[in-house]
């Protein structure tokens, strides 16, 4: 009865209870539901942890590890969690998700691999249309009211172009009232069958204005890891105009138009590489109109080349960087490593590239050039003795055919080559002075800027086989010209055209100049030198004329073997002699040649020169290499100066070539002489010919390819002054016999009479010899010590 009783009592109790106790009672259960809901939450998250990267901030301002650099599965330490030190308690998730909800909107994913857009640029010029479009910002007026004027012209060139070409009318956007986003993250919205072109012109402000937000934008678009690296690669192209005051920022260095520079460099990211024509720049209180409109011009050309259907060009896309050979140009890019390795990848074809070469030379000499002038076969035989009456004449070969080792070997450095037996090839400071970072030696000394600057050779073949030549290893020798022989307007022509392709490959590499690569399309200077033997092509005369008729300066460089050929070679605007040794035993030991008289011709060619020197500018070209040819040597080149009485003598330490030939040949890097060496040994060699009554002084150097240059002092000294530059134009007007010469026996020239500026001051001995207008770049890893160091791979042609 008693336990009835108490069953009836309980749920009073209970009640009772709940009264009394009732708030700690809500409290237990809230917790433990809490704690519940907590532990599941945590088994949910985990696993995520372990996959999704901690993102950094779009911005790429985070420090430490970028996650975005982790692949998936690689747990990323997180700063906040060994800060706290909470990653062993649980909480760090609570932490982190606090922390992930404050911080900018993350998402959790991998970094998008650089890829081509999923919208191709490929345009079809049946049946797309270009649409330019120009973009600009201007806080004072002045980028607006050129790039208004700008749109007009763009307007009335594709309004008034007889044969229409898809192309739109451009359209202006003022970069603070567009969105951001519909130009400059993706593609703007357009029919399938219209594709843009951006044309940017931008001032450059050092201090915060909507242009800092610009670039912050487009970095944080690349940055940004939910975005393909390259959005924009579905454009046709891109170029960038900058303005800026040189009153105030007078170089890049101190800033001028640095925030174009700036854009054009986060551009070619954002495009993958589609620089359709190189930033330009201009001095808005000098010479912005001028440059902005020979940018206009490279502008048109490249959209009537995309609307015509061929697209931007050749090289990488959007023109790019051609397989040359001395890739240390590469090297000196400001792109990020992963865009060096992406540029490699793309040029790692090789045999693609050789296919284009081919193919051009298909169409360079066999179709357009050949069957109306077939080659001619020439029986070269100067030296080579009578041929016997029953000898088997043998037919004459290509002295380079496409597909021998020596063709791949060739086209592999960077050459071109043109018919069978010449070829041609970008030099690194054509490459260099289109970047603005200056000109070879021959600018310092005789005004030849090197990005108007051919170099070729119309025989590949040599009658040596020196021990610092960069490919003695690969090229074709002989004493006799054996080979079938191109005719040299084919040559000219193939040439020329090779050349004018490869500068055309430098359009898209960053740090070109709009300026420059205008100028560069029009050779005005042509270094017959290269590699092999240019007077052993037998119309070499007929080739050198062809150069001056269309006004193209000639600087040839021979080897001292052949004198039949040097006695009847017509005048060159200069012309060298390769002086690789003073003595006939050191000679043979440098240039290792193939003629047994070899001493004998080399003394031959030193008379022709000293008669030639009141006809043209004669050149002694020394050669320093420490251990062959240096020591104890003074007297004997004093002997040979003396002998041919040369107008110059260019001295110059060897370049290292580092080929395997050199190495077996017994040259290493402690061969190549220091530029003090270099120095002291013109020094003395001068004042052995000034003991000798020889007025030759020291005129100029080019420390940079570690070169010195000695002239005669009564010839080429005014009032005072050094005057070692050409006057080109009136050399050709000589030549053309638009003036007259003050020749001997009143016939042809001397060279007093295009004797050009006097020698700038920076050029002079004693000054270095860099052009102050460009912009020096230091090795990397060398730093400014560069100069005290031997100078390798930077000589010049020759
Ligand atoms: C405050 C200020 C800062 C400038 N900073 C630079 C500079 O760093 N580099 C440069 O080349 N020009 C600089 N300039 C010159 C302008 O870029 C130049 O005057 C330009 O034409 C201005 O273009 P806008 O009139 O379209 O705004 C600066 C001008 C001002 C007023
Ligand atoms: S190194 Fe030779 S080819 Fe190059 S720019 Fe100078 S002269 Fe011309």
């Amino acid at each position: 009865m008693g336990s009835l009783q108490s069953m009836w009592e309980l749920p009073a109790e209970l009640l009772a209870l709940w009264h009394s106790h009732r708030i700690p009672i809500l409290l237990s259960t809230i917790s433990l539901l809490a704690i519940v809901r907590l532990a599941l939450y945590l088994r949910r998250s985990r696993p995520k942890l372990s996959v999704s990267p901690v993102p950094g901030s779009p911005t790429g301002k985070s420090k430490g590890v970028d996650p975005t650099w982790l692949n998936s599965t690689t747990i990323p330490p997180d700063p906040i969690a060994q800060a706290d030190d909470h990653a062993k308690d649980g909480k760090i998730v609570t932490g982190l998700d606090s922390k992930l909800k404050k911080g900018p909107k993350k998402v959790i994913g991998t970094k998008l691999r650089r890829k081509a857009s999923n919208q191709p640029a490929g345009f079809n010029c049946t049946t797309d249309r270009v649409q330019p479009l120009i973009f600009y910002s201007s806080l004072s007026g002045t980028t607006e009211k050129y790039a208004s004027q700008l749109a007009e012209d763009i307007s009335s060139w594709v309004g008034d172009s007889k044969s229409p070409l898809p192309l739109c009318k451009p359209e202006l956007h003022d970069l603070s009232y567009i969105e951001h986003d519909d130009f400059f993250i993706s593609l703007p919205k357009a029919e399938p069958d219209t594709k843009h072109l951006y044309l940017i012109l931008l001032p450059t402000y050092n201090i915060d204005t909507v242009l800092s937000t610009f670039l912050e934008n487009l970095q944080e678009t690349h940055n940004d890891f939910r975005i393909d690296t390259a959005p924009l690669s579905g454009l046709l192209g891109y170029s960038v105009f900058g303005f800026g005051d040189k009153e105030g920022w007078p170089t890049e260095e101190e800033g001028f138009c640095s925030q174009a520079r700036e854009v054009d460099k986060w551009l070619a990211k954002l495009t993958g590489r589609k620089r359709a024509y190189p930033l330009g720049m201009g001095d808005v209180k000098g010479d912005a109109q001028e440059r902005l409109k020979e940018w206009q011009l490279g502008v048109q050309e490249v959209l009537t080349e995309i609307a015509s259907g061929r697209g931007l060009g050749e090289g990488v896309p959007g023109s790019g960087d051609p397989a040359e050979s001395d890739e240390e140009d590469v090297d000196e890019m400001e792109d990020s490593d992963e865009e060096e390795t992406a540029s490699k990848k793309r040029r790692k074809p090789q045999k693609a590239a050789r296919l284009d070469d081919l193919e051009d030379l298909g169409r360079m000499v066999n179709i357009d050039n050949v069957p109306s002038q077939p080659p001619l076969s020439v029986d070269f035989t100067t030296y080579s003795s009578p041929k016997s009456k029953t000898s088997v004449s043998v037919p004459p070969k290509e002295m380079v055919p496409t597909t021998s080792p020596t063709y791949a070997a060739l086209t592999k450095q960077g050459y071109t080559i043109i018919g069978s037996h010449s070829g041609v090839k970008i030099c690194r400071w054509t490459k260099s002075a289109l970047r603005g970072r200056g000109s070879c030696y021959k600018y310092s000394f005789y005004g030849i800027q090197s990005h108007l600057c051919m170099e070729a050779t119309p025989s590949l073949s040599c009658s040596n086989k020196c021990v610092f030549c960069w490919r003695h290893g690969t090229n074709p020798v002989g004493t006799t010209w054996r080979w079938i022989t191109d005719p040299p307007q084919v040559i000219f022509d193939g040439i020329t055209a090779a050349h004018y392709k490869k500068i055309k490959m430098m359009k898209g590499v960053p740090g070109v100049r709009a300026e420059r690569f205008s100028e560069a399309m029009r050779i005005r200077h042509c270094a017959l030198s290269l590699v092999g033997e240019p007077i052993f092509y037998p119309h070499i005369n007929e080739l050198v004329n062809i150069m001056h008729a269309n006004r193209i300066s000639t600087f040839l460089v021979c080897n001292a073997q052949h004198p039949a050929q040097l006695a009847a070679l017509v005048p060159v605007t200069q012309l060298y002699v390769s002086i690789d040794a003073s003595n006939k035993d050191s000679l043979r030991k440098i240039d290792r040649p193939l003629h047994r008289d070899f001493w004998e011709r080399f003394c031959a060619c030193l008379d022709i020169l000293r008669e030639r020197r009141f006809a043209q500018r004669t050149v002694f070209r020394l050669t320093l290499v420490k251990g062959f040819n240096m020591a104890d040597e003074v007297r004997g080149y004093a002997d040979l100066v003396q002998r041919a009485l040369p107008a110059f003598v260019e001295v110059k330490g060897v370049t290292y070539c580092g080929t395997s030939a050199a190495g077996s040949a017994g040259l290493t890097m402690q061969n190549v002489p220091f530029y003090e060496e270099v120095a002291e040994f013109v020094a003395a060699l001068a004042k052995e010919l000034v003991e000798r009554g020889l007025g030759y002084g020291i005129a100029a150097e080019h420390q940079h390819s570690c070169c010195v240059l000695l002239a005669d002092e009564e010839r080429f000294r005014r009032r005072g002054r050094w005057a070692t530059r050409i006057d080109f134009e009136r050399f050709f007007d000589l030549w053309e016999g638009k003036v007259e010469g003050t020749g001997v026996d009143g016939k042809g020239w001397r060279p007093e009479d295009y004797v050009g500026e006097d020698t700038p001051e920076w050029a002079l001995w004693g000054n270095g010899g860099f052009d102050p207008r460009d912009t020096r770049v230091w090795r990397k890893g060398k730093g400014k010590k560069a100069l005290e160091e031997p100078v390798e791979a930077e000589g010049g042609c020759g």
